[in-house]
Formats: C-alpha cells, structure tokens, sequence
C-alpha cells in the first residue's frame, strides 16, 4: 500500500559529475519502471551498463551546448521540475512537458579544484555549475511534485523506501531530501563568493568580502555558559584533525556548553606534547600539566593533578594516548571529574569508568605532529573577529639565550615544557614548572606580576617547591619586578618572546640574579 503522501516515480533526471554509486541507483530506478533521463557522460555510463536511457539533448531538441555550459537549462526539463502537480498539468501538457518526479545531481567539483594550489581563476570558474544547483533548486522548491537527490549516501535509503512504499517516495523523505538540497547549493555558492571575494580589486587574499561558512548542527545542549541561555553545538563539515567536534562519546552524560569549551582547552594544550603527557583544565585554563617520559599517561596523571588538586575537582582530563585502565582507575576512584578525552580509550578503561556513567568518556582519534592551519573565530556584538589559528610552534633551536648563564639541559626540557603550557593559559600567563611538571599557574590577570604572584600562591599552598623551578611567560615583561619576583621564588630560569622597550632592563635584572633567560621572538596571547 502506498501511504496518502507518496509520490510514484514515474520518471527521473540523472545528471552527476561524481558517478559514485549511480549505476546500482539507476538499475533499481529501472526495476521500478522508472523512466531514466541523463546528460552526456552520466547518460553514457547508463548505457553502457545495460540500460534503456534517454539523452536530455534528445528530450529538449536542444543538444549539449558551449562545453556543457548549457545543457539542461532547458523549459521542458525546468517545467517539468517545477510545473505544480495539479495545477499546472494543462499548460505542461500544451507545451510537450512531461513531469520529472526525480532528480539526482551533484555538482561540478569546484571546492576540489580550488583547494588545487595551482588553480587557475579561469578552471576555478568552469568548475562553476549552473545547470545543477539550477535543476536542485527547482527540484527542491518542488519537493511537494519532486524528489531530489543531491548525496550519492542517500540512494540506498530511497531505494529501500521505494521498495517498501510500492515504487513511491513519501512526504516526510522529499522535504528532507528538499532541505539537504538547499543546504548543499548554500554551502556550494558560499564557496564560490568566498573564493571570488578574495580576488576583488584591492582583496586581501585570504579574507573573502563575505564571510560564508556552513557549520552542522551536532547538538542542542540544555542550556549555555549560564542556565538561562539556549545553545547548541555546531561542527565544521570535515574538520582537518582530531578534535572536540570529532571526538566519539563513549558514556556519560550529554556534553554542556562548557564541557566543550573546556575539552577543546584541555585537547589542544596536551596536543603540543609527543611524550606522554596529561592536561587538566578548569574554566578554560590549564590547571595541571604534565609530561612523564617513563611513567606513561598514569605518573603524568598523578603529576598534574598534584599542581592543584582543589581546582581539579569537577576538571576535564586530557591525554595524548590511549586511557587505560589503571590510569581511569586512579581518576575515578581519586576525584570527580566532568570528561575525559583521549585518542583511544581501551575497553578496560572503560569497563572501569563505567562504574561512574556520569563521567563523559571520549575518543577523538589519532592526531599528526603538525597542527592543522585554520582559522579562529571570536565574536563581538555586532561583528566576527578572524585570525588564523595559532599554530606557532619554537624549536630549542628557536630559542636566544640573552643572558650571561646559557639554562643547563634540564632546565631547557622544562623551558620549553613551562612554554608550550604557557600558550594554553588565559593572559596574563605565567607559568612554574619543573621536571616537565607545572608547580603553579598564574592565569588572566591583568597584570603580569600579579599572575606571577598567583603562580608562586598556588604552589606554596599545594605544598609544591618553586625553588630551582623555571617560568614561562606569555608575552615580555614590561619591567624587571616581574624578574625580581620570581627570583625571590627562587625560580632560576625564564623564558618569554622578549621584544620589550625594556628588554636590557629585564636581561639585567636575570644576570644579577644569576638566572638563565631565553627569548622565543614569537608571544601566545590567548583572552
Ligand atoms: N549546463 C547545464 O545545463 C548543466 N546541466 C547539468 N550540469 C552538470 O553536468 C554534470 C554531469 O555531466 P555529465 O553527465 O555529462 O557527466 C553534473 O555535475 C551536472 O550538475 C550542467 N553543467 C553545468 O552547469
């Protein structure tokens, strides 16, 4: 039995640049009966498949034109895309115009052929199709006459419904297939004014005239930053790495506004470490980091969580390997926790959180050793700041010793150890570490003694030495009073990008104190 809304495929329009998948599709079109149009190559491949197929040159009268710039922009392909079932029937009639119940098309490939960094404006702009997204459209707006199919991942579902729905497709699927459908041509002309955009007279290569950019809707969480404001999540399409949008949710609770946020904080920093490694962080900033060469993800664990086990509590965990089980085992028995997140999570582990269901598990996948380039976005009321992603990474060969004491090997590990953490904290940042542990973090002050300060408080209060530590700061001292102070911690080397008008002041200040300094050239602002 058909239900009340079906619509028989009678006849169907078949025009693909990716052939994926749309020979099998046909075949069970065919099998239904269903009429089969198709242009040059998709008509070929058809044909030769064993099907009966007529060309659309041979339907319009009109052949394929000026390279295939014209085709199907054709009234009796249009009109019977668009005539309304019913109502149009007697001037669709008058003309030779023969209802077409299904179209399936997908488009010249023209982000593949932008994303080619030897492409040309002129192959950019023939990878411009017109003819589809005008046949999707029509197709799409319709959907009440129409099927349209714009995702080779969708035949075999239609085809299975037209199996089950006696060669008939229902209401329900044609609006879904609509909204896909406008989605895709939306995205695909957003492309393209992107594209064109940076290359206006005057353009800035990279920043288009328009911002367009289409991000999927992954969830609606109960309720934002605070509980009286609705939110949800949106996703990129293909995120070029492992990441927050990307990780798989192996138990717990739904993921809130915030546990986002603060898991995206937690994965990034513990990406910058090759060497096992464990971030904890609460609202946003770092509060325990760790590397353990020897120990694994467990010792790093127990380290980062030793930095400051107040602000831990109720903290997202980061690790850059697997979760294992011993290592799952001492978090849940040890402290409450909102997520963890890991490459890969072992089915031990989880068998072990699995006595907390609250506890968020997550599996992101595997990452490279270089960060993805991107772009970063930060709205204001009223506007969108963009920035690239900082991705800005100092080798040990980067690095300037400026003072009269070069830092000694250990020292060096925990430099460059204290800097990478450094990025990750809110400015003002400073941060302690030792042995690849952080001792304290001094996070978004506003001025950076204070957040020395803050550091050096943490420390003492969670029974940590900062003596024979180092410091990382984010961006140069302003004066020597941030020096001065952290000598009298008893820290004993620093590292921060230099480039202060004071700069001899501050290389001064760390000679008279007998520190080791190191200049980056390149500052971590992170607000
Ligand atoms: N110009 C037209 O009328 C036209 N009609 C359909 N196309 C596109 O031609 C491609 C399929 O071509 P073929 O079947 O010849 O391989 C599809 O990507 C389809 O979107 C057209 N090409 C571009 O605009």
């Amino acid at each position: 039995m058909t239900a009340p809304d079906s619509l028989r495929i009678r006849r169907a329009l078949l025009s693909v640049s990716d052939k994926t998948g749309i020979v099998d599709l046909a075949h069970g079109l065919a099998a239904f009966g269903v009429e089969l149009l198709s242009t040059g190559g998709t008509a070929r491949l058809l044909a030769d498949s064993g099907l009966a197929v007529t060309e659309v040159a041979d339907y319009t009268g009109f052949p394929e034109m000026m390279d295939g710039r014209v085709k199907t922009l054709h009234p009796k392909i249009h009109g019977g895309l668009l005539g309304r079932r019913g109502v149009d029937d007697a001037v669709m009639a008058a003309h030779g115009i023969a209802p077409i119940d299904m179209v399936v098309v997908n488009l010249y490939p023209f982000e593949a052929t932008v994303a080619n960094p030897g492409c040309t404006l002129e192959a950019a702009i023939e990878n411009i199709d017109i003819g589809g997204p005008t046949m999707l459209r029509s197709a799409a707006k319709n959907h009440a006459g129409v099927a349209v199919l714009v995702d080779a991942a969708d035949y075999a579902a239609v085809l299975a419904e037209l199996r089950d729905n006696d060669g008939a497709l229902g209401h329900a699927t044609r609006f879904a297939l609509a909204v896909k459908t406008f989605e895709h041509t939306a995205r695909y002309d957003g492309m393209i004014a992107n594209y064109l955009g940076t290359r206006t007279a005057g353009a800035d290569a990279q920043f288009p005239r328009t911002f367009n950019a289409q991000l999927r809707l992954a969830q609606t969480m109960r309720y934002g930053e605070n509980p009286h404001q609705r939110a949800a999540f949106y996703v990129e399409p293909a995120p070029a790495e492992a990441c927050v949008a990307t990780a798989r949710q192996l138990q717990g609770k739904a993921l809130s506004f915030n546990n986002v946020a603060d898991t995206d904080a937690a994965l990034e920093c513990v990406k910058s470490f090759v060497k096992p490694a464990c971030v904890i962080v609460k609202h946003a900033n770092p509060c325990g980091v760790a590397v353990s060469p020897e120990g694994g993800i467990r010792a790093a664990y127990e380290l980062a969580y030793a930095t400051d086990p107040t602000s831990a509590f109720g903290g997202i965990i980061a690790f850059n390997r697997e979760l294992d089980a011993a290592t799952a085992r001492a978090i849940v028995e040890r402290q409450f926790v909102e997520v963890i997140i890991a490459p890969r999570v072992s089915a031990e582990a989880l068998a072990v959180t699995a006595a907390k269901q609250n506890v968020r598990v997550l599996a992101c996948g595997e990452w490279g050793s270089a960060r993805a380039a991107g772009l970063d976005w930060k709205r204001v009321n009223g506007g969108l700041l963009v920035q690239e992603r900082d991705t800005g990474m100092i080798d040990v060969a980067d690095l300037r010793v400026v003072t009269a004491r070069a830092p000694t090997e250990a020292e060096l590990h925990d430099l460059v150890f204290a800097w990478k953490v450094a990025k990750f904290v809110k400015s003002n940042a400073i941060v302690y570490a030792k042995n690849r542990q952080t001792i304290g973090i001094g996070a978004g002050q506003m001025s950076r003694v204070y957040s020395a300060k803050i550091a050096g408080i943490k420390a003492a209060d969670e029974g940590l030495t900062v003596p024979g530590s180092v410091m990382a700061s984010d961006a140069f001292f302003p004066f020597r009073d941030g020096i001065d102070a952290a000598a009298a911690a008893g820290i004993t080397a620093v590292i921060q990008p230099g480039g202060s008008m004071r700069d001899a002041e501050v290389i001064e200040a760390a000679d008279a104190h007998g520190m080791a300094m190191v200049f980056t050239g390149m500052r971590h602002f992170r607000h």
